[in-house]
């Protein structure tokens, strides 16, 4: 029999690490409860043949209990999990500490927090995580394995460095998908049809993105390898480079973000 794992809150990012986990066969079906309130979400996640309640009430045990519910609902949601008591808690919520859950449990739990992103849903997420030290070696490396099924996993030592991590990696594809938008709309703008400026710009940005992640090239280089001296690229970047108006624009953003997530944990 594998491990029991509960996931509390099935919504963005809860169904899409429960594919993850499923589609890899990191887990059996018939070991998952979800608990979520949502009727709709209660089916979705059904469909995939999980175990689904609306409330915590009838859970007996688990090996790994995972909230996937917003910050602001964090105080109300877990106390009802205090009664697990050889269960491992993991926690995607952005800006809630480790703490704040040992506070809520009332004890001295083993207590993990992941940095997900939404590219999890395909497999292509970044996961970053931090265990206290009430996580065994053995428990750690179960966890991490379940999150590699939803992407790349790197795992920090200092907590501290979790609001920076949800500024970039966990908010990030939406500065990305943001950035999209504007490059189709300039595209259309500049006479093409709104179709192609999209699938140029979509194209543009994955393949970009995965020449930067398979060429083992600095970032910096293969901008270089663009960039024509006298021509267009050089033209581009003069406005986005000028002045460092990108970069300012991009760590002001990173900034908000990360003082936002701070907000979120007080
Ligand atoms: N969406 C994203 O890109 C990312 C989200 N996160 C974090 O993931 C968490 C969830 O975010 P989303 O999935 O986007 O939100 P969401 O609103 O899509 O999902 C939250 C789910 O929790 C459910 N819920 C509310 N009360 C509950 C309860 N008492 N028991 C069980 N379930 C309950 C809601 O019905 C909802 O389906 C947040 O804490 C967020 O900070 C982290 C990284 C990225
Ligand atoms: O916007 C948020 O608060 C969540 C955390 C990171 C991405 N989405």
């Amino acid at each position: 029999m594998g491990r029991k794992v509960v996931l509390v809150g099935c919504g963005n990012m809860g169904y899409a690490m429960l594919k993850g986990w499923l589609s890899a066969g990191k887990l059996a079906a018939g070991d998952v409860t979800v608990v979520e309130p949502n009727e709709g979400l209660r089916a979705r996640a059904a469909a995939h043949g999980v175990v689904v309640t609306a409330d915590a009430g009838e859970l007996a045990a688990a090996d790994l209990v995972v909230f996937a519910v917003k910050p602001q609902v964090i105080r109300d949601v877990v106390p009802a999990y205090r009664r697990l008591e050889d269960a491992t808690y993991l926690s995607v919520a952005a800006g809630t500490g480790v703490a704040t859950f040992e506070e809520l449990l009332g004890r001295e739990a083993a207590v993990m927090r992941c940095m997900p992103n939404t590219p999890a849903a395909i497999g292509k997420g970044m996961m970053v995580v931090f265990a206290n030290r009430n996580v065994g070696a053995e428990t750690k490396a179960f966890v991490e394995g379940l999150l590699a099924a939803s992407g790349a996993v790197a795992t920090i030592d200092d907590e501290a460095l979790m609001d920076a991590v949800t500024a970039v990696s966990g908010s990030g594809p939406a500065y990305v998908f943001h950035f999209i938008e504007c490059l189709a709309a300039a595209g259309e703008k500049a006479g093409l049809p709104a179709e192609t400026a999209k699938l140029l710009a979509m194209q543009t940005v994955y393949g970009a993105a995965c020449l930067a992640k398979e060429s083992g090239e600095e970032p910096g280089t293969l901008r270089e390898q663009v960039t024509s001296p006298g021509g267009t690229t050089a033209a581009a970047l003069g406005v986005l480079m000028g002045e460092e108006r990108l970069a300012e624009l991009v760590g002001e953003a990173v900034e908000a973000a990360k003082r936002r997530s701070v907000e979120l944990g007080e």
